[in-house]
C-alpha cells in the first residue's frame, strides 16, 4: 500500500514546497525543521492505522474513556539525511524506541554507486511495528538494503517506510523487493538523473541539512 500525502490539500504541501524551493532551502535550520514537520505530519497519518485499546483516564473531575496505542512503534532511520525526519516522527511517537543505521551511496570511478552500510544499532524488533524513515527514495537501494537486513534479523510485526520524495522507479524497486511494506510518501516525482538524483526533487537532502560532503 502506498499513501501519497500531497494528493490531498494540507499544510504538508507548504512544508514540502519550502524543502524544494532553491532559495528557501538555503536556510539550513528551516530545511531541517521542514523535514521534521513532515515527519510529524506523517507520524500522525500513520498513527491512524495502528492498533489501539480502550482505556480509562482519571481526570480531576471524573473518568474519561479513550483509545490508546497498543504499542509504540520503533522509529528507525538511515543517517545522515534521515535524522531531522526521524526527530519529527519521534516528536509524535514520543515514547518510541529508535533504531539507527548509517548507509550512504558510494560513487565508484565508473559513475555507478553502491550502498555502503557502516553501522546499525537497534533494539529488539521482534513483534514490533517499525517505521523506517529516510526522506529520499531515489533508486530505492538504500531502503531495500537496510529494511531487508532488519527483516532477516528480526520477526518484525509490521514495517512502514516513511519518505518525503520518491521516484517512480524507486517505488517500483521497493515494492518488488519489499512487497509487504506500507509506504508513506510526501510526493512522487517522475525522473532520475544519470547520477540518480530525483527530478524535480529537492537536491541533496543530506548536504542541505548538514553541509556538503567531501
Ligand atoms: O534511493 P537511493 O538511490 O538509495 O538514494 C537515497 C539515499 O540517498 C541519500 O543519502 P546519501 O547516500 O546521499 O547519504 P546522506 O544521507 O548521508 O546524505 C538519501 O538520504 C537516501 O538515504
Ligand atoms: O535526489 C536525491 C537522491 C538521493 N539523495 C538525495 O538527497 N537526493
Ligand atoms: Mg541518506
Amino acid at each position: 500500500m502506498i499513501t501519497i500525502l500531497t494528493k490531498q490539500n494540507s499544510i504538508a504541501n507548504h512544508f514540502l514546497a519550502e524543502l524544494r524551493d532553491v532559495r528557501i532551502q538555503q536556510d539550513r535550520m528551516r530545511f531541517r525543521r521542514n523535514l521534521e514537520r513532515l515527519g510529524e505530519v506523517m507520524a500522525y497519518e500513520i498513527s491512524k492505522t495502528l492498533e489501539y485499546f480502550s482505556a480509562d483516564v482519571e481526570t480531576p473531575l471524573g473518568v474519561a474513556n479513550t483509545h490508546l496505542l497498543h504499542q509504540q512503534p520503533v522509529i528507525a532511520t538511515i543517517m545522515r539525511a534521515g535524522l531531522p525526519f526521524h526527530q519529527g516522527l519521534l516528536n509524535v511517537f514520543d515514547r518510541a524506541d529508535s533504531a539507527f543505521i548509517a548507509a550512504y551511496r558510494h560513487t565508484k570511478k565508473s559513475g555507478e554507486f553502491e550502498i555502503h552500510k557502516k553501522y546499525q544499532n537497534t533494539p529488539n524488533l521482534d513483534e514490533k511495528v517499525v517505521i523506517m524513515a529516510d526522506p529520499m527514495l531515489a533508486t530505492g537501494k538504500s531502503l531495500v538494503l537496510c529494511c531487508k537486513d532488519l527483516l532477516s534479523e528480526y520477526n518484525i510485526k509490521e514495517l512502514h517506510i516513511a519518505t518525503v520524495i520518491a521516484s517512480e522507479e524507486g517505488l517500483q524497486h521497493v515494492q518488488a523487493f519489499l512487497p509487504d511494506v506500507q509506504i508513506w510518501v510526501g510526493a512522487v516525482d517522475n525522473e532520475l538523473t544519470s547520477k540518480s538524483y530525483i527530478v524535480p526533487g529537492l537536491g541533496d537532502a543530506g548536504d542541505l541539512a548538514f553541509g556538503n560532503k567531501e
